[in-house]
């Protein structure tokens, strides 16, 4: 692809009460679980998609879900929202929302990286604009936190392995200087690395208005 794109960016946003399953040990553990683990979903959100909002080559983000609260949030920032059709798992919703796009330069990014800063977005597609399709693999190795096609179709492949699966299928993995990028928040572990990487508004807001999310976060330590 000639000259530098413009991108637009594609997140997934399950339904809160089935969503980061793998954080309830944290949240189970507090006061309140059941609006505590929705505020830490929300939040993780919030963070993700205000930082894919910042970051310069980033035109437009399009949060695909069926959650009125996470709708409500990610219009408030600035995103704009499509349904979780076909309702079929997470690559059908972000083939979906790729549809849903203005231009041919679209990125799937996951919806659970608070500590993702916008400079190190705007890196890492710079670095994609150079190939049809790309990876982020996580922190991990296993998973993928970022896809990007440009001027070619998505063909998304997340679930377990998908790291390996986009390799498969090929894109190009990506390497840079990009932490926050990289910290995809599915585990108590996870977030701890994020905590410590620095974390957005919405996630530091919390925590420090959660006592009891934010002694749980550090008392099983
Ligand atoms: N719109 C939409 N988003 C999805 C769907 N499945 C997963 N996602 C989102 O994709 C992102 C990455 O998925 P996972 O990290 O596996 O998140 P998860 O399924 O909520 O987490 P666990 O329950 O812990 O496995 C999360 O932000 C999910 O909300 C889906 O069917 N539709
Ligand atoms: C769906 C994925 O996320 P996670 O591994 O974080 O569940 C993925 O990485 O493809």
């Amino acid at each position: 692809m000639v000259g530098v794109p413009a991108w637009s960016v594609v997140v997934p946003a399950k339904r809160l009460a089935v969503a980061k399953t793998r954080l309830r040990p944290l949240t189970d553990r507090t006061d309140r679980p059941a609006s505590a683990h929705e505020a830490l979903v929300l939040a993780l959100l919030a963070d993700t998609v205000a930082a894919a909002l910042a970051s310069p080559p980033v035109t437009e983000v399009v949060v695909v879900t069926d959650e009125p609260a996470a709708a409500e949030l990610v219009r408030r920032l600035g995103a704009r929202t499509v349904g979780d059709d076909p309702d079929s798992g997470l690559n059908a919703a972000l083939e979906h929302g790729a549809r849903a796009v203005a231009g041919d330069a679209v990125a799937a990014l996951s919806s659970d990286l608070p500590a993702l800063r916008p400079a190190e977005l705007a890196a890492a597609l710079s670095a994609a604009a150079a190939e049809p399709r790309c990876f982020v693999a996580d922190g991990h190795g296993t998973g993928t936190t970022l896809l990007t096609a440009a001027g070619t179709p998505l063909r998304p492949r997340f679930g377990a392995g998908s790291a390996q699966a986009h390799r498969d299928d090929g894109a190009l993995a990506l390497s840079g200087g990009w932490p926050g990028l990289l910290r995809d928040v599915d585990a108590l572990e996870d977030l701890r690395a994020a905590v410590a990487l620095g974390v957005g508004p919405a996630t530091a807001d919390l925590l420090a208005t959660s006592p009891t999310l934010a002694v749980q976060l550090g008392a099983a330590r």
